[in-house]
């Protein structure tokens, strides 16, 4: 249901507040998450019952925040210190001890002292050894009358130093002393360990190389013991982002570990005197949350994914919220906590407030909702923030934040600039005039990126069509680096052809050309141009070049939604081009900034007919198709009275209504 909202202007404008700074920012963290409520709640019980947890997102929409304020609920288990000691009948199989949070410091400091203690006993003893050695040759040099025993107890008394200061079995008292691997004061929260990216050692533990292992010189095994990210964690939460990436051994691991609640640390390289020690079973009892985006659960290991299911919770976060009265206060106090986060910026004035709202608006890529990749809106507050410091203002206003959205424009839009520049300049798309076969496709960059603007660039497609040599047996030649997808394209909309034209494509060679397209141009939604181009070429119907067009055909030539039509308007806007054609169903979702409004005209179209109505110029050709369409209509009509409603498939996700 779409409800009337006030504009952003009148909203802010009636707040009772002169900047963010009137903006009480919530101390717990897990009230300053914005827009996921459901997750939220799911996270909250989750933390109570100390269950797992996935969360399936887009990227910086608040999976890692969820995931930290767990902490604050999770239940009041003690807290432990976890300790290696030597073990003196297996060096190589180092003890662990557990003990309550605090106690760890204690315990080393107690052993150290231990060992300073039997260290200085120890240099006593020595010095005693030497002066009574020397002291009984002086003696006997004196009764004997014989100076160079002096000198043999010289010699003696350095053998005996030597022999002691350096015996390997008494030498180093530090080797008994253990070594803590996880330590808390007692009043520490649970911890939060984000294990995102982390190797193996990092994350299971390791035990490190020992360059010296003979001679006395050796350190000792449990000194080299390091704790896992799994151990640091225990009694508390472990994130992990991208899950998927874990290399498949690792996941396996944390398998294990969830199973256990143990996991023992052993040297992580083959080639490494680390290899042979591995320690008793260390406590890892933790929460594991892992995060990441759709593909994540496809490439997750699926014994460690069915054990989080069996033992947790799988949650699909939001990437945008209704905009509304409250949503809009909640991105307020984002703005207000971004600004206490950073501590360098200045506060938000209402214009610039008004500034960011709108560009949440956009950013959703739909109307009447708002973005929550907030992480990169907090970019731009950031941006703009600097901006309003480099200028010495103690408020942040609008036109910091229109430049900020200037100069911090993603690398693709970058790119883009550039690309649209140096095709204005040696024209590899038309603005005016009309020509067969050539139509002013649009489509988005970057969308694999995973960023959450889509930067939008003009894409000429070009079409020829020959007779082919032998009759059904016609092919389709695209080129360029998104021939695959023309090709896909041309046979998808093939019925479509024969409809609307009469000829079978089969018949026939189609060329088909992207010109000038680049890496990372996605052309996914170019259906409708390619079909366009097609029919112009087949039907020698010049397309009018001032117009450009985007949307995705379906098999019975219905014009389907696709994503980026703001970023797509806005690149027909700057092309230079009078009139842009989007599927109708995506009309509603274009939100231009105020220098775009009334650029160009829109024109929604719901058919294939809509588009060719609009893109091909008025001439006998086009008059004739166009009866040919109509009588096609009319007969179908009487053999079926209606068509059904053509799904509509904007974005996947699931977000709250
Ligand atoms: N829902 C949200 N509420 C408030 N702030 C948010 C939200 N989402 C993101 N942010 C801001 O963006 C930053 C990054 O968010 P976070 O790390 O939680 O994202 P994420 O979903 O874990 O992303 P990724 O999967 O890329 O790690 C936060 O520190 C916060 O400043």
């Amino acid at each position: 249901m779409e409800e009337n909202i006030e504009s952003v202007e009148e909203w802010v404008n009636k707040l009772d507040i002169e900047t963010t700074k009137d903006i009480h920012v919530p101390k717990l963290l897990f009230d300053q998450v914005i827009g996921q409520d459901q997750a939220g709640e799911i996270v909250k019980k989750a933390a109570l019952q100390r269950r797992h947890v996935i969360l399936i997102g887009e990227p910086g929409t608040g999976k890692s925040m969820l995931a930290q304020s767990m902490v604050d609920f999770l239940p009041k288990s003690e807290l432990e210190d976890i300790l290696v000691f030597p073990n003196p009948e297996d060096p190589n199989k180092p003890k662990i001890k557990t003990v309550p949070a605090g106690k760890g410091k204690e315990i080393v400091r107690q052993y150290q002292i231990k060992a300073e203690r039997e260290k200085r006993d120890r240099s006593r003893s020595i010095m005693f050894v030497i002066f009574s050695v020397v002291l009984l040759g002086i003696i006997a040099a004196i009764v004997l009358r014989s100076i160079t025993l002096i000198f043999f107890a010289i010699m003696a008394a350095a053998f005996l130093y030597m022999a002691m200061a350096f015996n390997p079995v008494i030498r180093n008292e530090r080797a008994m002393v253990p070594k803590l691997l996880v330590s808390h004061n007692p009043n520490d929260k649970p911890p939060f360990v984000d294990s995102t990216g982390a190797h193996s050692g990092a994350l299971l533990g390791d035990v490190r190389h020992d360059p010296f292992q003979s001679g006395g010189l050796e350190t000792p095994a449990h000194e080299r013991v390091e704790a896992g990210n799994i151990h640091k964690a225990h009694k508390g939460v472990l994130f992990i982002d991208e899950i998927n990436l874990l290399r498949p051994e690792d996941q396996q691991a944390i398998l294990t570990a969830l199973q256990e609640k143990k996991y023992p640390i052993s040297g992580q390289s083959e080639r490494s005197a680390g290899a042979m020690v591995q320690t008793e079973p260390v406590p890892c009892d933790f929460v594991l949350v892992a995060a990441g985006n759709y593909d994540a659960i496809r490439n997750m290991h699926p014994a460690l994914r069915s054990r989080i299911r069996g033992y947790g919770y799988e949650v699909v976060v939001n990437d945008y919220m209704d905009d509304n009265d409250e949503n809009r206060r909640k991105l307020v106090q984002f703005i207000a906590q971004e600004v206490e986060k950073d501590k360098k910026i200045p506060h938000f004035d209402k214009s610039a407030i008004i500034e960011v709202i709108k560009e949440a608006q956009k950013r959703s890529g739909r109307r009447n909702k708002l973005t929550l990749r907030l992480r990169e809106l907090g970019g731009l507050v950031r941006v703009a923030g600097d901006i309003a410091v480099s200028q010495k203002k103690t408020v942040v206003t609008a036109a910091d934040v229109i430049a900020a959205k200037n100069l911090a424009k993603p690398l693709e839009q970058q790119i883009a600039d550039r690309s649209i520049e140096i095709k204005k300049i040696y024209k590899t798309f038309r603005t005016e005039g009309s020509v067969v076969g050539m139509v002013n496709g649009l489509a988005v960059v970057g969308a694999d990126t995973g960023m959450s603007e889509y930067t939008g660039v003009v894409l000429p497609i070009v079409a020829e069509v020959t007779p082919a040599e032998h009759k059904g047996a016609g092919n389709i030649i695209a080129t360029g680096k998104l021939g695959d997808i023309a090709k896909e394209a041309v046979l998808n909309v093939s019925a479509v052809f024969k409809k609307l034209t009469g000829k079978d494509i089969s018949n026939m060679d189609i060329h088909i050309q992207f010109v000038g397209t680049y890496e990372g141009v996605e052309g996914d939604s170019a259906s409708v141009s390619i079909a366009t181009a097609v029919i112009s070429a087949i039907e020698n119907i010049p397309v009018d070049q001032s117009v450009a067009m985007t949307g995705s055909l379906s098999v019975r030539g219905d014009v389907l939604p696709v994503g980026g039509v703001t970023a797509k308007v806005e690149a027909a806007i700057e092309a230079g081009l009078n009139k842009v054609i989007v599927p109708e169903l995506n009309y509603s979702d274009i939100i231009l900034d105020a220098d775009h409004v009334n650029k160009i005209e829109i024109i929604p179209a719901k058919t294939i007919e809509d588009v060719l109505r609009v893109a091909l110029v008025n001439s006998p050709e086009k008059e004739k198709l166009f009866d040919r369409i109509s009588n096609l209509i009319n007969a179908a009509k009487i053999i079926k009275p209606q068509r059904p409603a053509t799904p509509a498939t904007t974005r996947a996700g699931n977000n709250a209504a």
